[in-house]
């Protein structure tokens, strides 16, 4: 039953809820389908917990900036929770553990990106390693999917580990392929049916193998952090494994969040929320690029342009390249990578859009809703850089640019994205020419869905271009 003044949705099922409402595969029209008859705020039940849709720039902004505290907690006793054993920044509730790791990762974030070794160099220092892979393959027909995983993932373990790993190396190949899958798992059919009904929780069902994935990637974890425990000099930190274990070493006198077990459980989030994020935008990022030539060759122009006599771009040189920016802003709208946000809770009974809504009530933001809004949007439903260029040709960035989400848990690695983001495809598209291989047929755009939108895997060519 819904609460008095609740938000409208279908009638729901005993013990089921609404889990027949929505597809197995990818729900996200038939969220669509719901918004269209009870509108931008509406309610369903993932079996006996009441779940709340938010759609739309103004219902989103409104929960998650305006009503910011009331709306920032974490649901808990979901699969995902369980999968990840309740430590960790991601899906820490609304409280001191959260406020504390937050506030810390962005402030060990922010040093890295400063003085000599500096998140930019590292950046480039890592994809010298792609663009060696991309000469050796120059002319060929290759799959990007692991070249772009592995460029991102070891960006954010040199931040985490002070080490980046080879290409073929089984401890990343190995931690990547656990997180791609949970990735997949934890928004999927079987993770809905676990979150439904707990009677089937200790049942051997597929939910099991993220159980699985998650015992090997602590395992993994373990031996590195042990390894990592043996070099450090405490007082000199190198990575964020080290300023962490100083970080336990100051507060050894007092009652603390920051503990080993959450050491484990922090790097490990950053890694996941690293990696499969920023490669799978760069994946949808190269696939229309291939598939809009005219795009790619206007943003060759305007790199050459701009970067001319200059070695490397640097992450200042954005201001310069209005083009690239829509380019890349584009690129991160059509990739809609994290759709549904990551899940929210209210942390005390509040109000939104007239409705009332208790305290612990689960809250999505349906950020695909935003990224192609009517109305938000000069062509909300094509890829187009205009979107992102007025009519002097400057970059502007609408309100609904959201793919981060927005408010006090908004993504907290979004200062890394955007310069990763920016620098890689600067980088790559300064030297090659990518081109979809005719012989694959037609690309195909519908993604793969997840808590992650990740394109179906595909094939490019790589020519070196003519002025290099
Ligand atoms: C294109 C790349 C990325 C996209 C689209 C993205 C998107 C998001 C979104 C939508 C959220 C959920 C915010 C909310 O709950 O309202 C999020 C949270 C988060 N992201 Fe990202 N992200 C990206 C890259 C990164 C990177 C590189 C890192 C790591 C350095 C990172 C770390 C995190 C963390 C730790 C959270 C949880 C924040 C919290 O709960 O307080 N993300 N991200």
């Amino acid at each position: 039953r819904r609460p008095k003044n609740f938000p409208p949705g279908p009638a729901a099922l005993p013990l089921l809820g609404n889990l027949l409402h929505l597809g197995f595969d990818n729900p996200l029209n038939d969220f669509e389908r719901l918004r269209k008859t009870y509108g931008d705020v509406y309610s369903f039940f993932l079996g006996p917990r009441p779940v709340i849709m938010l759609n739309g720039t103004k219902a989103i902004k409104e929960a998650l900036v305006t009503k910011a505290s009331d709306f920032a907690g974490r649901p808990q006793d979901l699969f995902v929770n369980d999968t990840t054993e309740g430590t960790g920044v991601i899906l820490a509730d609304y409280g001191d553990v959260w406020r504390n790791h937050r506030r810390f990762a962005l402030t060990t974030l922010r040093n890295f990106g400063l003085g000599k070794n500096s998140m930019e160099e590292r950046i480039h220092g890592e994809l010298q390693h792609t663009i060696t892979e991309m000469e050796k393959n120059n002319g060929k027909i290759l799959s990007p999917q692991h070249m772009f995983h592995n460029i991102s993932s070891n960006i954010i373990c040199q931040v985490l580990f002070g080490k980046r790993y080879d290409y073929g190396d089984n401890f990343i190949k190995e931690i990547v392929r656990c997180f791609t899958e949970n990735s997949k798992l934890a928004n999927g059919p079987w993770a809905m049916l676990y979150d439904s009904i707990p009677a089937v929780r200790k049942l051997p069902l597929p939910f099991k193998r993220a159980f699985d994935n998650v015992k090997t990637v602590q395992r993994l974890a373990n031996g590195l952090l042990n390894e990592l425990k043996q070099m450090r000099v405490p007082g000199e930190p190198q990575d964020f494994v080290d300023c962490y274990l100083d970080e336990i070493d100051k507060r050894r006198d007092e009652v603390s969040v920051f503990t080993e077990e959450q050491l484990r459980g922090n790097a490990l989030d950053l890694h996941f929320a690293g990696t499969d994020t920023t490669s799978n935008t760069l994946l949808t990022g190269f696939l229309y690029l291939m598939s809009y030539s005219h795009v790619q060759e206007r943003c060759q122009q305007e790199i050459d342009q701009v970067l001319e006599g200059k070695n490397v771009v640097t992450f200042e040189d954005r201001h310069n390249m209005p083009y690239m920016q829509a380019v890349i802003h584009e690129v991160q709208r059509v990739a809609n990578t994290v759709p549904l946000s990551v899940f929210h809770s209210t942390t005390k009974d509040t109000e939104l859009m007239g409705y009332f809504i208790p305290k612990g009530t689960m809250v999505i933001p349906n950020l695909s809703t935003v990224l192609n809004e009517e109305g938000q949007w000069k062509f909300p439903h094509e890829f187009n850089p205009e979107n992102f260029l007025n009519e002097h040709g400057e970059f502007f960035k609408p309100e609904a640019f959201m793919p981060f989400s927005a408010g006090p848990r908004m993504c907290l690695g979004e200062g890394l994205a955007r310069m990763e983001l920016f620098l890689i495809m600067t980088t790559l598209l300064r030297k090659f020419d990518f081109i979809w291989p005719e012989e694959d047929g037609k690309p195909d755009f519908t993604p793969v869905y997840g808590v992650t939108l990740t394109p179906k895997p595909y094939r490019m060519k790589v020519q070196l271009r003519a002025t290099q």
